[in-house]
């Protein structure tokens, strides 16, 4: 053990990361096992070295000698070991973020190794008394470890600044902070004494931090609270940044970074960035010294005020030339010259990126009757939940494994509906009797779909409540849904039907067959042998030998099971169908998507008598099933995310938001001047829908819903969007524009009909592809520049992106343009500032009425793509 200057404290259960540095890389052990991490005459030799200081091997001692990475001690292997250790498993004891950040605090090699033992320290402090306490022992050992680990004051320094940004989850280990009182004293070796932590509970004081409703003795305990338990809300609050080369002050550190460069020049932008006190509009040179100032002179700004929240335009309190340490104290008041755009109603403040913004708004405007009807730690709840869930949401931007390959495997493999199938179809209805065209091109490619369900189910043992459900929903009785399942999945429980109808109820579809009354229309028979059914497989059929559509296949030689399972119901169209509308396939979403989306082709008998099946699918992709992928929502490029776009959760405590009180109405009322509805009536207070879902924001505005970050449930109405398809949609195929999407029932106006989805790509990466995709007849590209309102959408700090459907998307990739549409299409922001694109009813839509929106795309040189959408003002162009 090393004296002095030098102790090393012997711990016999620090996992070995003690090497010696003596030269460039000469490290030895003074006892592998017994080592408390580095010694002072480590750090003191040859400090600047960057070669990690792990191990590879404990035996001989063989060193590492990669490079650490930038701001650790460690290189990229043994970092991740470091981490674990220092976070102790589940307890999670030095949290990634907070080590990273004091890493980064660190001014020389020495202090990270300081810092490095701090964490270990703390580590194997926590690993003991942990199992002191399993073994009976309870008390507080903060004294002895701070004790222990003072006979070096660095590394003390290090562990008090440790400590502070852990203490929650330590309060709950050590038992300080409990129910006495919290003062934690140490002698660092000046003598003198440190207060680690004073945090009095003194409810007669009556200040209350206005996040988490603590006491506090005085404003200075309260201001270290902030800066140490509420980090994020203050920095919201008060950090701001200024050009230190023309004092202008900005909100985002981007922004700035982006403003130096281009008007000072890349070579200035270290020396250029200046720590603003949004507050008082006080420049610090650091961080640090940011902090000391908002300690001292801003906490009474972090108390839970009595007094009323202050009237909407009316300015925050600004203290003027307050700290001895600013530099440029005041230089700035009356600067603010409207370089940042978005400006907080409710004080003054001016931000340069909407989320900034929000999350001020956040912390400094939940009206205090917000802030009281909080639980207690919900602000800082509310935040910290930024993190865990912007991971969760990068992880669901990408299809899980198993829908890739179920996507993969299943439609692309299995789902390929071939010509030789079609001219099968397209044969059999050469040889039918005409007035049955209709029944048995639907049992037809009934049976075909069948096949085509069976075959994707094949790898599958047992039918998930998705497959039951795409199921049930399409069959006549329980009987068959019996027999269809079967034919997939093999023996099933009789009572299968219960857990179908009720996953059809959950899901709002209406079905009666489950009922003990119910009798079959078609007949079937319950009691039916599933053995006896053959398996459904597209019949190779001869041309000649076409089964008579008034004879169908007598399936189990009772003539019971006919074509009934896969046929559409004609009812379920309420316009007047023609005999001659073929389904094609009855579900293009295979069960993704609420309501099936049927995919059907309406064909004058004896026209379509004379089609091949090639002409019949000459326009775009083939069938609309095929050479894409179905997704229900939109695959973010993972260049995009990036938590500066993330949009906070509001604050409301209740299931559905109530229009008065939510964060995201008070912030599109804070960003846009008078909006209207779109009868003309002010939008103040009132969410972009009505009661009924319907949107009622005029055009052009973005729409702000409640995210997941809210505490609301699916079901509050500020989620339209997010609730997803919830109309009947059919594709058909048109005369001159590929493939088109009709209502198949009547859709209200302002009704949410579909998201357009697909892959969101910067515009460059998009670009990239649309001369080839010009080139193809069809583009399933939707520009958002051209859908953005400049005016009423602000894209500062957001880079230009599309969305691309053409690998991945949904029905709204089949949705023409009109030069007169009924759709609007709306930006909806959720979860990320890229805006969703909502399609909604412009107008009342009746049933079998084609949808359309205006793509709004820029006219190309040449010939382009002539529009056929055959309104009266026709531009005549579609690109
Ligand atoms: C997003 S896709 C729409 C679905 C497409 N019709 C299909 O069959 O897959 C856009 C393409 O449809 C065609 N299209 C859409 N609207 C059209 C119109 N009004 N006139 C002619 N073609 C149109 C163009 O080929 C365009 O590139």
């Amino acid at each position: 053990m090393a004296s002095g200057s030098q102790v090393s404290v012997q711990v016999k259960l620090i996992p070995t990361m003690a090497e010696e540095i003596s030269g460039d890389k000469a490290r030895g052990l003074e006892s592998t096992d017994l080592l408390y991490p580095m010694s002072t005459s480590m750090a003191t030799a040859n400090l600047d070295v960057h070669i990690c200081i792990g191990i590879l091997s404990h035996d001989n001692i063989v060193e590492c000698q990669d490079y650490a990475r930038r701001h650790t001690l460690y290189c990229e292997k043994h970092l991740p070991k470091f981490l674990k250790r220092a976070r102790n498993g589940k307890s999670r004891l030095v949290s990634k973020d907070v080590f990273i950040n004091l890493l980064k605090c660190c001014a020389s090699r020495k202090e990270k190794l300081c810092l490095h033992r701090a964490c270990e320290f703390l580590y194997w402090f926590l690993r003991n008394n942990i199992s002191r306490q399993q073994s009976g022992l309870d008390r507080d050992y903060m004294p002895q470890i701070l004790a222990e680990v003072s006979k070096d004051p660095d590394v003390v320094d290090w562990l008090l600044k440790l400590i502070p940004s852990e203490r929650e989850k330590l309060a709950n280990l050590w038992g300080f902070g409990a129910n006495e009182s919290n003062q934690i004293l140490t002698d660092n070796q000046e003598g003198s004494m440190m207060v680690l932590q004073e945090e009095i509970t003194n409810p007669s004081t009556g200040l209350k931090c206005k996040i988490c409703f603590r006491d506090f003795s005085d404003d200075q305990c309260l201001g270290l609270h902030w800066t140490e338990v509420h980090r994020k809300e203050t920095r919201w609050l008060f950090r701001g940044y200024s050009c230190a080369v023309c004092m202008e002050p900005f909100t985002n550190r981007k922004v700035l970074e982006k403003h130096v460069q281009q008007s000072h020049g890349a070579q200035f932008l270290q020396y250029s960035i200046l720590f603003r006190c949004m507050s008082c509009n006080s420049n610090f040179l650091n961080m640090d010294l940011l902090w000391q100032h908002i300690v001292s002179d801003h906490t009474h700004e972090f108390r839970l005020l009595d007094a009323p929240q202050r009237p909407k335009g009316q300015s925050v309190k600004r203290t003027e030339g307050t700290s001895i340490k600013a530099l440029y104290d005041n230089h700035n008041l009356g600067k603010d010259d409207g370089s940042q755009k978005l400006t907080c109603r409710l004080c003054g403040l001016k931000f340069d990126i909407l989320p900034d913004l929000g999350r001020h708004h956040q912390v400094a405007h939940m009206d205090q009757g917000s802030v009281g009807h909080m639980p207690p730690g919900r602000g800082k709840y509310q935040l910290n939940r930024g993190r865990h869930y912007y991971s969760a949401f990068k992880k669901s931007l990408r299809p899980s494994s198993s829908l890739k390959k179920r996507i993969s495997s299943g439609i692309e493999k299995h789902f390929k509906i071939s010509s030789s199938d079609l001219s099968m179809i397209t044969s059999q209805m050469v040889e039918s009797e005409t007035a049955n065209l209709g029944k048995l091109l639907d049992f037809q490619c009934s049976d075909l779909a069948q096949t085509l369900f069976s075959k994707i189910q094949k790898t599958r043992s047992h039918p998930s409540n998705l497959d039951i459900l795409s199921v049930a929903r399409s069959v006549c009785c329980k009987t068959s849904l019996l027999a269809a399942l079967e034919v997939k999945y093999g023996t099933m429980p009789e009572n299968i039907y219960v857990k179908a109808a009720k996953l059809c109820s959950d899901i709002g579809i209406q079905i009666d067959w489950h009922q003990e009354e119910f009798i079959c229309p078609n007949g079937c028979k319950s009691g039916y042998n599933s053995n006896t059914l053959p398996p459904l497989q597209p019949t190779q059929v001869d041309l000649l030998v076409v089964p008579s559509v008034t004879n169908p296949p007598d399936i189990d030689g009772t003539g019971g099971m006919e074509e009934y399972h896969y046929v559409l119901d004609s009812e379920d169209f309420r316009w007047k169908l023609k005999n001659e509308r073929v389904v094609l396939c009855e579900d293009v979403s295979f069960g993704r998507e609420k309501f099936p989306i049927v995919c059907a082709v309406d064909v004058d008998a004896k026209e379509f008598l004379r089609t091949k099946p090639e002409e019949l699918l000459q326009h775009c992709s083939s069938v609309p099933w095929q050479g894409f992928h179905y997704v229900t929502a939109r695959l973010m490029d993972s260049s995009l995310v990036d938590s500066e776009n993330c949009v906070v959760g509001c604050a409301c405590s209740h299931a559905h938001c109530s229009p008065g009180k939510c964060d995201h109405v008070n912030l599109f009322d804070t960003l846009h001047e008078n909006p209207v509805d779109i009868y003309g009536t002010p939008m103040q207070g009132r969410f972009a829908y009505d009661e009924n879902s319907k949107v009622i924001l005029q055009e052009g505005y973005p729409i702000y819903e409640c995210n997941s970050l809210c505490t609301c449930e699916a079901s509050c109405p500020n989620k339209v969007l997010q609730q997803g398809l919830l109309v009947k949609l059919e594709i058909f195929k048109t005369e001159n524009k590929g493939w088109a999407v009709r209502a198949a029932e009547p859709i209200p106006r302002g009704t949410f009909v579909c998201e357009y989805v697909g892959e969101v790509v910067k515009d460059d990466d998009a670009m990239r592809n649309v001369e080839s995709d010009t080139k193809s007849a069809c583009s399933y590209l939707f520009d958002m520049a051209s859908h953005i309102d400049r005016g009423r959408v602000d894209t500062s700090g957001t880079c230009p992106y599309m969305i691309d459907a053409t690998r991945y998307g949904n029905v709204s990739r089949f949705i023409n343009h009109s030069c007169w549409p009924n759709l609007s299409t709306r930006l909806v922001v959720v979860e990320s500032r890229l805006a969703h694109v909502g399609l909604f009813a412009n107008l009342d839509i009746a049933a079998g009425e084609e949808l359309s929106y205006d793509y709004r795309r820029k006219l190309l040189p040449g010939a382009g793509c002539p529009c056929h959408c055959g309104a009266r003002n026709c531009r005549g162009r579609v690109y």
